[in-house]
């Protein structure tokens, strides 16, 4: 809208209905939460849409059912157009305070995404973009999980060494977990994958940290979701996360931890003594 651009919002709350807001837009971008994107895409399915009309995601999770990514949730329901994934370093505090920020856009049709850049890219956000749209969704996706790590560390108050450890360990896990995907590893160390690393593990912001630093500080899930302004999506992609590693038998210690965790099954020290204590090993196999 800063841009010139008209700009019309649906949400459930609101009074407009969805085929009034879509008719004749060129672009549609979805920031829906991750539980919503399969029932809001199917609904647009049964509105005349403009044949040029690109999607834009901006959902950072992963549907429980298929763990499926929402940008291929959008490209399945609708085969003939372009998908664009918008993810990076983006906490909407900031972004609605008008502070810098940075993000990327990718997909597969590469004009797709210069078009969606040339439409966000304004003095106070700039925006790249990228040929990887898995890898930046996954990025986008999968640090949630690590920032609900950070915040147990920082809510243990285990020091900067031990942040450092986890944040830069943790983006070893996303790289194994996106390759097995078929993501490219230089991807995560971009702006989707260790910018928004960055950005969530070390700000109280961050829903998925704060998800984090309150377990540490014994509180339950629920009481903690209970009073938690928005979607913490790491809970569930968590949960998906660990049936993927199974299935496709990835490594995946942090999140493992992270998933007994919240399943209640170990407190946040044994956690901690879980990684601390596994076997030792190279750093990398090259
Ligand atoms: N807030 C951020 O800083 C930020 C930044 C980038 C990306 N994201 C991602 O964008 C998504 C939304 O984040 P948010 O902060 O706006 O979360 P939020 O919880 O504040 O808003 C999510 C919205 O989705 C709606 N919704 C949920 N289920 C729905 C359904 N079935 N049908 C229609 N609407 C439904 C909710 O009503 C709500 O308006 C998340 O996946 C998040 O990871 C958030
Ligand atoms: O509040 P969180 O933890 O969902 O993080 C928001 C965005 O993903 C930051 O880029």
């Amino acid at each position: 809208a800063a841009n010139g651009h008209q700009v019309r919002v649906w949400s459930r709350q609101g009074s407009q209905t969805l085929e009034a807001v879509l008719k004749d837009v060129q672009i549609i971008l979805s920031a829906i939460s991750m539980i919503g994107v399969r029932d809001v895409a199917s609904q647009v399915q049964s509105f005349p849409l403009s044949p040029e009309a690109i999607f834009v995601t901006a959902t950072k999770g992963l549907d429980p059912e298929t763990t499926c990514t929402p940008s291929q949730i959008w490209q399945t329901i609708f085969p003939n157009h372009a998908v664009v994934v918008l993810s990076g370093p983006n906490l909407s505090k900031e972004i609605q305070m008008e502070l810098p920020a940075a993000t990327v856009v990718a997909s597969n049709i590469p004009t797709a995404a210069e078009v969606v850049q040339l439409v966000f890219s304004s003095h106070r956000f700039r925006v790249y973009t990228n040929p990887d749209p898995l890898g930046v969704e996954l990025g986008g996706t999968l640090k949630n999980v690590i920032a609900i790590a950070a915040g147990v560390c920082d809510g243990l108050q285990l020091g900067t060494n031990a942040k450092a450890a986890l944040v830069t360990r943790g983006l070893t896990e996303m790289v194994r977990i996106g390759n097995n995907w078929g993501a490219k590893t230089e991807t995560f160390y971009g702006l989707s994958g260790l910018g928004d690393l960055l950005a969530t593990c070390n700000s109280p912001l961050s829903r998925n940290y704060q998800v984090g630093y309150q377990l540490a500080g014994g509180k339950s899930l629920t009481e903690i979701l209970a009073n938690l302004q928005g979607t913490a999506e790491g809970v569930n992609t968590c949960r998906v996360l660990m049936q993927r590693a199974k299935q496709q038998n990835i490594a995946v210690p942090i999140t493992e931890q992270v998933y007994r965790l919240l399943q209640g099954e170990i407190t946040p020290g044994q956690a901690l003594d879980e990684l601390m204590l596994r076997d030792i090993k190279p750093e990398y196999n090259y």
